[in-house]
C-alpha cells in the first residue's frame, strides 16, 4: 500500500492541460459488495458536493416522465448502442431485463470536461476494461479486513439473499485475488477501522491544498 500523504497536487490533474485548464482525473474505486465503498463515498460527496461526478449511463429504455436526455441517461436505441459497443465506445455495458445499460467512455470525459473529479464506481471486470482505455484514471482499491468480516457486514446490512451473500462473497475473492496483482491499483486501503479508512479515502480524492 503506498504510504498516506504521498500524493502530490499535480497527480490529480492530467498533464498538457489546454490553456491552463485542469482537467481532474477520474477516480476508479472498486472492491468487494459490502466493503464499505457506499458509506465511504456518501462520506466523500457530502464533505465535498462540487468537486466530483458522474458519468451519465446510456440506456435503451424509454425516458419516464420528468427524466431529462443527457441527465438522467442519454437514451439511445439498440442498434446504436450496439455500434457504440463494436467501437469499444463503453468501459461496460449489461443488460438488465430486455433494456441495455452502459457507460461510456465520452460520458466520463465529459465529467473531466467540466472540471470535476469522475467517480467510477465499479467492478473487477470494469476496472480490467478501464484500463483498455485513454482516460488514465487512479486506480484505488478497498478491501475488507477479512473475506470473514465482509460476511458479517453484508449479513448486518440485511439487504440480501443467503444466495446473494454467497455470490458477493465468491466474487470478493476474485476481486481480492485480483488486487494483488503489482500496479492494477495505485492505493489499497483497508476498511478496517471506519475513521481511518476515511482519512485514507479523502486524502486520496482530495488534493491536500484543495479548501
Ligand atoms: N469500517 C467499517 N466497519 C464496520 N462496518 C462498516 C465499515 N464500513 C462500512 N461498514 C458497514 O458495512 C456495510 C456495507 O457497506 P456499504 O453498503 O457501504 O458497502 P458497498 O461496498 O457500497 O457495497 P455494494 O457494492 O454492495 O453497494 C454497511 O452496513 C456499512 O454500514
Amino acid at each position: 500500500m503506498a504510504p498516506i500523504g504521498t500524493y502530490h497536487f499535480a497527480d490529480f490533474f492530467e498533464p498538457n492541460n489546454q490553456a491552463g485548464t485542469e482537467r481532474p482525473r477520474p477516480i476508479v474505486i472498486s472492491g468487494p459488495s459490502g466493503v464499505g465503498k457506499s458509506t465511504l463515498l456518501n462520506r466523500l460527496l457530502a464533505q465535498y458536493p462540487d468537486r466530483f461526478g458522474f458519468s451519465v449511463s446510456h440506456t435503451t429504455r424509454a425516458p419516464r416522465a420528468g427524466e431529462e436526455h443527457g441527465k438522467h441517461y442519454h437514451y439511445t436505441d439498440k442498434e446504436a448502442f450496439m455500434k457504440l459497443v463494436e467501437e469499444g465506445g463503453f468501459i461496460e455495458h449489461a443488460q438488465f431485463g430486455s433494456n441495455l445499460y452502459g457507460t461510456s467512455v465520452k460520458a466520463v470525459k465529459d465529467v473531466a470536461d467540466a472540471g470535476r473529479v469522475c467517480i467510477l464506481d465499479i467492478e473487477m471486470e470494469g476496472v480490467k476494461q478501464v484500463k483498455k482505455t485513454d482516460l488514465n484514471p487512479r486506480f484505488l482499491f478497498l478491501q475488507p479486513p477479512s473475506v470473514e468480516i465482509l460476511e458479517q457486514r453484508l449479513r448486518s446490512r440485511e439487504t440480501d439473499t443467503e444466495e446473494a451473500i454467497q455470490q458477493r462473497l465468491a466474487q470478493a475473492r476474485h476481486e481480492l485475488e485480483y488486487a494483488k496483482t503489482p500496479g492494477v491499483h495505485d492505493q489499497i486501503i483497508v476498511n478496517d477501522d471506519l475513521e481511518k479508512a476515511w482519512e485514507a479515502f479523502r486524502e486520496f480524492c482530495v488534493p491536500e491544498e484543495a479548501p
